[in-house]
Parts: structure tokens; sequence; C-alpha cells
């Protein structure tokens, strides 16, 4: 028998593309509500208590709403939103750091962000190890796709093709630095500089690091190593062990689901940048859920994902 997936905000940037993604799956049966009773909080409440798995792709407020309308403790939750992605009772669904199974137990699982996929995929595992402090300013760079913005941000772009590079985020306290410094385990709050270039989906996500200034940090080369160990066998983050003269990010970039890291050294070794290409609507965002919704259905995780 199939699972019920209600994916609450189904007519927007991240829900209709997690609906691609289900869509033909004979394992769920999708509901979305139509034009009519999307946003109409009585249908909404019944199909949030009747699906087996809910997805939230609702802005923060309406995902903690959501959430609060769902009387039947047998329904699963996953929430693309960044409502609960430090909440006490909620799994972080980065399946890559936390475990498989720690989310293949959870009821409630949260999303991550796009940027801190990117952020955490990077060091979490290099300061577990301790390849790297975990109390250091840690910055990160990063670009991403308009899409990244919802309906919002691509309506923006879209009208204003003038925009050639938007730096934000400039009065600090982004709403990703506080899951940034969790799930990596970091006691300072990382310095983030995010900026949006009109290009519709694709990200570019970078910690810069002076490893010569740093107390115990590992060389460029062991800190390839390690993340090449630890991502060994995963089908969606991959290693890059080459160093290319440059990385870019297409206007027209197809969609996919996996994550590329790499590690870029000094020759000297004092100085590396650690750099994640994904894709914000894809990992970031829609595959990730699948991703997580496969996992709490014991399936085979990449069902459904673009590799
Ligand atoms: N875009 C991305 O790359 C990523 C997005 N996310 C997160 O996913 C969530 C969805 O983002 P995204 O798809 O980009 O945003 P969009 O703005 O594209 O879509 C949000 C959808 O939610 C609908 N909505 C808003 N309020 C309600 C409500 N009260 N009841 C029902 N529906 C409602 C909107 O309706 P209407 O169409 O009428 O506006 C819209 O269709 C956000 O929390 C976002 O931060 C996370 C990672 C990456
Ligand atoms: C380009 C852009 O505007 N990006 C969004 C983040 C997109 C995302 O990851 O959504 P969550 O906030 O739900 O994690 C931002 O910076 O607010």
């Amino acid at each position: 028998m199939s699972a019920t997936v209600f994916v609450d905000g189904a007519a927007g940037t991240t829900g209709l593309e997690i609906a691609e993604r289900l869509a033909g799956r004979p394992e769920f049966t999708l509901v979305v509500l139509d034009e009519a009773r999307r946003k109409d909080d009585t249908a909404r409440a019944e199909a949030l208590n009747d699906a087996d798995f809910v997805i939230l792709c609702l802005p923060d407020e309406a995902a903690r709403d959501a959430v609060g309308m769902i009387r039947n403790d047998k329904v699963r939750v996953i929430d693309a939103s960044s409502a609960h992605r430090t909440a006490i009772g909620w799994t972080y669904g980065l399946p890559e750091v936390v475990g498989a199974e720690a989310i293949a137990l959870a009821r409630r699982v949260s999303n991550p962000g796009c940027y801190p996929t990117g952020f955490i995929t990077l060091l979490a595992p290099l300061v577990t190890a301790g390849l790297l402090p975990k109390d250091w300013p840690y910055v990160c760079h990063a670009v991403s796709g308009y899409s990244g913005g919802g309906k919002a941000l691509i309506g923006r772009f879209e009208e204003d093709q003038d925009i050639a590079f938007r730096a934000y985020g400039l009065a600090m306290g982004h709403k990703h630095v506080a899951e940034m410094q969790r799930h990596v385990g970091l006691s300072h709050q990382p310095l983030f500089a995010p900026a949006v270039v009109p290009a519709f989906r694709g990200m570019l996500v970078e910690v810069p690091l002076h490893l010569a200034a740093m107390p115990l940090a590992a060389a460029p080369d062991v800190l390839l190593a390690s993340l090449a160990e630890t991502y060994r066998g995963s089908q969606i983050i991959k290693v890059r062990e080459d160093q290319p003269d440059e990385l870019l990010l297409h206007r027209a970039m197809a969609p996919t689901d996996t994550v590329e890291l790499f590690v870029f050294g000094a020759r000297d070794g004092s100085q590396a940048r650690l750099v994640a290409v994904l894709d914000n609507l894809g990992k970031g965002a829609s595959g990730a859920a699948v991703q997580n919704l496969n996992i709490m259905a014991r399936l085979d995780e990449t069902a459904g994902l673009r590799l």
C-alpha cells in the first residue's frame, strides 16, 4: 500500500519540485490542494491530519502554524522552512551528518537550509575529526541563484534584468547562522556573507581558511582525504580530488540533487578554500526533502533523485 504525502505549499518553488520528484513513484500517493483550497485552513487541517507524511514548503510562520494544526500523532513531518532547524524535538535532516537512522526513526524532521547544507557538509566532519578547531571564528561566503529566495525573489530578478550581483545579509544575523553554528558544533557564530546572482538555480558556498594562523589545523591534503573518506560511497555528496582553475555557475543549470565538495590548498599549505557546489532547489531543498522522505519510509534513499 502506498503512503500518502501531503505537500503543503505545493504551488511554491520548493513544493513544485518535490511534486515533480515524487510523480510516478508508486510507493507514494501525492496529495495537493487545488488553487481554491490551498490556503483554506479547514482543508489544510484535514489534509495535514489525514496524511502519513506531510512536507511543509511554506514561509516559517505558516510552517509553525501548520505543525500546530496537526492533532494526529501518527503524522510524520518534513519541514523545508527554517522554523525548526534548531528546535527541540526536531531531527536535523542531513543524513550524511546526523546519520540516516536518526531520520528513519524521527516524526519531525527539519530540512537543512541550502547554504548550511554546503557549510555543514564541508566543516562538520573536519571539526568532529579534530582536523579544524571548533572555537575558530569561521567565515562563509556564498552565491546563490535567485530561486533560493522563492517566488518573491524570482519575480524581482525576472522583472529587473539589470541586477548583476546582489550582496545581502549585510546586517548580519541571517536566519541560517544558528543552524550553521549548531550543526557543526562551533563555539562562535560564523560570519556569513551571502549573495545572489542572475541565474535561476545553483549555488557555491565557500569557507576560506587561514590555516597557518589557526591552532591545530591540518594540511589541505589531509582535509581533502578526510572528506573523501567521510563521503566514500555517497551517491549524493561527491568529493572532487582535482583542483580546477575556476568554478562556474551557469544561468541554465540543470537540476541536480548532488553536492560537489572541493578543497583548494595553497602550495605552502598556509591557506585553503573549502567549496561546496550544489543546487539550492536540489540537495538544498526539494532533493533533500525527498531523500529524507525515502529514509523515513525505509526506501532506497536516492529513489527519485537527480544524480
Ligand atoms: N527556494 C529555495 O531554494 C529554498 C527554500 N527553502 C524554504 O522552503 C520554504 C518554501 O520556499 P519556496 O518554495 O522557495 O517559497 P515560495 O514563495 O516559492 O513558495 C511558498 C508557497 O507557500 C504558499 N503559502 C504561503 N503562506 C501560506 C499559507 N498560510 N498556507 C498555504 N500556503 C501558503 C505560497 O503561496 P502563494 O503562491 O500564494 O505565494 C507559496 O506558494 C521556505 O520556508 C523557504 O525558506 C529552503 C531551502 C531552499
Ligand atoms: C537567495 C536567498 O534569498 N536565499 C534564502 C535562503 C534559501 C533557503 O535556504 O531557504 P531557507 O531559509 O528556508 O533555508 C535567504 O537567504 O533567505
